[in-house]
């Protein structure tokens, strides 16, 4: 079915380099691989910039830059000249002709996409790929270039290998450089240092343990190629042999990249049984970019959501004598000059982040709302190992206490039997070594102490993730909680009761609840964003002088000069309220969140507000570019800073704000009356999340 490597040969002898144009009839092949200048983005090709950055840093003449960056792009655009017309030769439809409506771009970052240069209406199918020419993982498929990729990484052991080894023979034959030589993901490109830099856990976690399958996986292949082994790997006979045939010549890096090209560029149907159905790497429909959704007003209060993706892809089976197709059409109007872009699924920031190599601009709202994939790491790290069985306990008895259209994905959360008893026992164990135990608690404030209850009932013990069904089951718990409590007139251990009276009263409201467990994510915000050394302030001075000294467009430094301001304003509300004091959880949290200094230098409020002060004058003073060893940035460390900023600061936040909005959105007056008595808590608390700015804004009105 696919295309054999004797097409291939023939296809590029007797093509591409001889007289490309005119032996596919294609008239406007150069005009058609267009040259845009985007905005640069973040994700880039990094080895092209590196080579740029580094001769921009050795004060060489810019005459050799430019001849060079020439160069680059004139060797660049041959490339995709080559590959429009291996396109147009196989069959593809929709680009390369005269009529055709989409054209390649390549931005001057070396990201390539689609663009319309032709008005195309929504409906309207505007590309046309013969799936033969696809590298899937069909099993069956005797013809096809296997790309034996089963999700798991695990896996690829029997998966890349054989495929890679095929993948590379085709590349060589018909466009090599088409893929990217890296793909731009800390999977792939981060050195140690960078890794240092990333500062999320969660991600460098899972960062670590696909390096870790990925190594194993080329290592078991490897020694199934050097023993001779007939002995397959997987399950699958056949994948494992493969595998011991393709190890030849395959390095470890070659590997590597080959799973990131998989990773990123491969799409996959849903089989009729569920899961994951057959996976292709697509040509062509590999150059869409990714567009998210985002909010209609662009501000993470609205709840209301726009797709900014406006192609999607569908097979469609064989018609006479054609084979499968796959076929692109547009989900809405797209005009002249706008990029197609196709939605790579409703993701949490850092799985972009840590596949693709790139983080959605601000602010992504799956990072709380994706079924099961949209997993955060806002819990992780609580749970000591032995508690597990314990917690796995509770979780089954809040289970009987829920509406059970609330328990799907329900990994953990304390009992309500036993939430104030076990939430003690288990801070004192779990969060002893983070400085927030039950100790520090008793220390807050008034303000504080009002919220701090929902934080108990919401502590969240699944196994360090927590996912977008989870985080709603946590109001929902917290509600149950409350209402048995209150109805019972007690306190929460006098819910133990769970079942009816708690699911009939946890339907019914959501006020108070909500806005603990909001604050509960609130106060874990500010604890994880402690946890990290770089401070908020300083990472986003940063971007903005970075983004001046790049000599980035005014609109962006703009941006930034404003993230800055709004964030200095955050953080002197938060010194106002008096809660920062009281909720320090260590030095590294107050320096990390309020300060731009190091964590060291900056425990003290003195020392932090005239820091403060320095980069309000800055900032505001809007003085020139400052000299800083950090500048300019590395591709890696302002991917890293941008992820950090909007991973944990706003995508934190939104569910926050998410579910007040829910709360008001359904009329729930309780929530608002309650919102009301607490705002003065409340802006610290969002001051800390981050949204505290932009909370009176927007016109909305509550009644
Ligand atoms: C399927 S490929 C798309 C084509 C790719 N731009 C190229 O030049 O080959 C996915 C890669 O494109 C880049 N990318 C896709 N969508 C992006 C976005 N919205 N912002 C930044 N980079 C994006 C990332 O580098 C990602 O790993």
């Amino acid at each position: 079915m696919l295309l054999t490597s004797k097409m291939h040969a023939r296809g590029c002898r007797h093509t591409f380099p001889c007289k490309p144009y005119a032996t596919c009839h294609v008239s406007k092949p150069i005009s058609h691989v267009q040259q845009r200048k985007k905005t640069p983005r973040l994700g880039l090709h990094v080895r092209l910039l590196q080579h740029v950055t580094a001769q921009a840093s050795s004060g060489q003449a810019s005459t050799v830059r430019e001849e060079q960056i020439a160069q680059l792009q004139q060797a660049r655009e041959e490339v995709l000249e080559n590959f429009l017309v291996w396109l147009v030769t196989n069959g593809v439809e929709g680009i390369g002709m005269d009529d055709s409506k989409v054209a390649l771009f390549e931005g001057l970052d070396g990201e390539r996409g689609l663009m319309a240069v032709e008005l195309i209406a929504a409906g309207e199918v505007v590309l046309r790929i013969p799936l033969k020419l696809a590298l899937t993982d069909y099993p069956g498929d005797e013809e096809s270039n296997r790309l034996m990729y089963e999700v798991l990484y695990s896996t690829l052991h029997s998966a890349v290998l054989p495929s890679g080894a095929a993948f590379w023979c085709n590349a060589q034959l018909c466009c090599p450089q088409v893929l990217p030589s890296a793909v731009p993901s800390p999977l792939n490109n981060f050195s140690w240092e960078e890794m240092q830099d990333i500062q999320w856990d969660p991600a460098k976690a899972e960062i670590y343990s696909a390096d870790w399958l990925m190594t194993d996986a080329y290592e078991q292949a490897s020694n199934c190629r050097q023993d001779d082994s007939d002995v397959p790997l997987h399950a699958d006979a056949a994948g494992g042999a493969a595998a011991s045939q393709a190890i030849g010549g395959v390095t470890m890096e070659r590997f590597r990249w080959a799973c990131s090209v998989v990773h990123s560029r491969t799409f996959a149907n849903a089989a009729r049984t569920g899961g994951v159905g057959v996976r292709m790497l697509v040509p062509l429909v590999d150059m869409i970019n990714h567009g998210g959704d985002v909010t209609a007003s662009g501000s993470m209060e609205d709840a209301q959501l726009l797709p900014t993706d406006n192609v999607r892809w569908d097979l469609v089976p064989p018609a006479g004598s054609a084979g499968w197709v796959m076929a692109v059409k547009a989900t809405q109007d797209i005009s002249p000059d706008q990029e197609l872009l196709l939605s790579y699924g409703d993701r949490a920031s850092d799985d972009y982040f840590v596949h693709y190599g790139f983080v959605p601009p601000l602010c992504n709202p799956h990072e709380k709302l994706g079924e099961g994939g949209a997993a955060l790491g806002l819990y992780s790290g609580l749970l000591e190992q032995g508690e597990q069985e314990q917690q796995q306990q509770q979780a089954a008895l809040l289970r009987q206490s829920l509406p059970t259209q609330h328990v799907d994905g329900l990994e953990g959360v304390d009992s309500p039997n036993t939430s104030s008893s076990s939430s003690s026992s288990s801070s004192s164990s779990s969060n002893s070594s983070r400085g927030d135990d039950g100790s520090k608690d008793r220390g807050v404030g008034a303000e504080a102490s009002l919220l701090l209850p929902g934080w108990y009932k919401l502590r969240v013990h699944a196994g360090g993730r927590v996912d977008g069904i989870l985080a709603n089951l946590f109001d929902t718990a917290a509600m149950a909680i409350s209402n048995s409590s209150s109805s019972s007139g007690s306190s929460s251990s006098s819910s133990s009761s769970s079942s009816s009276s708690s699911r009939d009263s946890s339907v019914s409201g959501h006020g108070e609840d909500d806005l603990s467990s909001d604050a509960a994510v609130a106060l874990r915000c500010w604890q994880l964003l402690g946890g990290m050394g770089t401070p908020l302030l300083h990472d986003l001075w940063l971007l903005r002088e970075d983004a001046r000294l790049r000599g980035a467009a005014e609109e962006e430094i703009w941006r930034l000069g404003h993230l800055c301001r709004e964030q200095i304003e955050r953080e002197k509300l938060v010194r106002r309220s008096g809660l920062w004091h009281h909720l320090d959880c260590g030095s590294a949290s107050s320096s990390n969140v309020c300060s731009s200094s190091s964590s060291s230098s900056s425990s003290s409020g003195e020392d932090s507000d005239s820091v403060l002060a320095a980069v309000e004058h800055e900032v505001v003073g809007n003085a020139s570019p400052s000299t800083h060893p950090q500048l300019p940035l590395s591709t890696n460390s302002r991917l890293c800073i941008h992820f950090r900023f909007s991973f944990l600061l706003e995508a934190r936040a939104v569910g926050c704000w998410q579910r007040r909005e829910q709360a008001w959105r359904q009329g729930r007056k309780q929530a608002w009356s309650c919102w009301q008595q607490r705002e003065q808590a409340w802006s610290c608390w969002h001051g800390v999340a981050g949204r505290g700015g932009s909370r009176h804004g927007g016109g909305r009105v509550h009644s």
